[in-house]
């Protein structure tokens, strides 16, 4: 990966003049004027709207002749209203302060970055190119000052094959358990915060450090764990997109002692890819529908680390059915020795619900 805009985005300050806007300071330094709650009442931030339109901005221009198909998290929504143009504003300013310091000719007007954040309104499907982004994957955690990460995805045909995901917060080394909590935010732009992990369908996974565009990729391979009770367990820190409760229960009957890493966004598929942790399990309200763009850059790279990602009853995740997946329940990652084992204990302790009558 050169310096594309999508690392210079996630550039810390520590080691880039900060002439930029990357997330870290618009992190540290958000307003309440720089978020906004959706309908959906979960938060989106400029820093979710700025890295979808430079996002889309860099894969349009890195093949104009083809039609982009992006099936990405945000839309323009909120920010055509008049009320939303002071955001926008602010938005176009922090894109072309970002591009100006990538050396970037280009200064973007509020406009086009409306029009660029609405290039996200694919809604994918079995065949041809699309590309899945999440701007600002863990908004929540993004906001708490917590990990959040920016994933990007690519399907072809059905099939994820290609996958990044940028993790600005994220220690290259080992995490601890506190890594996740208000701690980590203290720590980015600090040697040896900030990861990058990417995968290509076949060839391997891949982690380097975020900012070091010298640093060779190294191989990344999920740990080899058969004995759950050596097995670490990551989950959601939000109980609201993720039931503590129900992956308890399932450790529990697993036989999982240590307790659980609790993080913020797809750095937990990361994660598992490196071998940090070795079973990663969601299990979201029943009426919640996942989207692909919260999954599918972590799935390849998991994958491509040798480990399984499907839902809770074993079925390997979908991503050819548009811009939602359709699960059993949740999700459960591991390595192969210990997925059976999980999905044999979630059949136990949260059985799929019965069908109902016809
Ligand atoms: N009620 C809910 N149940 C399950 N997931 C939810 C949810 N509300 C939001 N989410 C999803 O959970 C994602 C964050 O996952 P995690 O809790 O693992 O950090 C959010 O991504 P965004 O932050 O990109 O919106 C959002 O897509
Ligand atoms: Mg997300």
């Amino acid at each position: 990966m050169g310096r594309t805009p999508l690392r210079v985005w996630a550039t810390p300050t520590l080691h880039a003049p900060p002439r930029a806007a990357p997330p870290q300071v618009v992190q540290r330094q958000l307003s309440s004027e720089e978020r906004v709650d959706k309908k959906d009442d979960s938060p989106v931030t400029v820093a979710d709207y700025g890295a979808q339109a430079i996002v889309a901005w860099s894969l349009q221009r890195s093949d104009p002749s083809s039609r982009l198909s992006m099936v990405a998290e945000e839309d323009s929504a909120e920010l055509s209203s008049p009320a939303g143009r002071p955001m926008l504003e602010r938005i176009t300013q922090l894109i072309n302060s970002v591009l100006a310091d990538a050396g970037e000719a280009a200064q973007l007007s509020p406009e086009e970055v409306l029009g660029l954040i609405d290039l996200g309104g694919s809604q994918g499907g079995p065949t041809g190119r699309h590309w899945v982004l999440d701007p600002i994957d863990g908004t929540r955690g993004f906001v708490g000052m917590r990990q959040y990460s920016v994933c990007l995805g690519m399907i072809q045909d059905g099939e994820v094959v290609l996958g990044v995901l940028g993790c600005p917060n994220l220690p290259q080394g080992s995490v601890a358990d506190d890594d996740g909590g208000d701690g980590a935010a203290a720590r980015c732009g600090q040697e040896g915060v900030g990861c990058l992990f990417s995968a290509h369908r076949g060839a391997g996974a891949f982690a380097t450090p975020l900012w070091d565009d010298a640093a060779a990729p190294v191989r990344i391979v999920v740990a080899d764990v058969a004995d759950p009770g050596g097995a670490r367990f990551m989950e959601s820190v939000e109980s609201r997109h993720s039931s503590h409760s129900t992956t308890a229960a399932v450790a529990r009957e697993l036989g999982v002692t240590l307790p659980p890493l609790r993080m913020d966004s797809q750095v937990k598929y990361g994660l598992l890819s490196r071998g940090c942790a070795s079973i990663f399990m969601r299990f979201p309200p029943p009426s919640y529908r996942e989207k692909i763009w919260d999954h599918a850059a972590g799935f390849v790279i998991v994958e491509e680390a040798g480990g399984r990602v499907t839902d809770a009853g074993g079925v390997r995740l979908d991503f050819s059915r548009g811009r939602y997946l359709q699960l059993d329940r949740g999700i459960i990652a591991a390595p192969p020795a210990l997925h059976d084992q999980l999905v044999a204990a979630a059949a136990k302790v949260a059985p799929p619900a019965p069908a109902a009558a016809p």
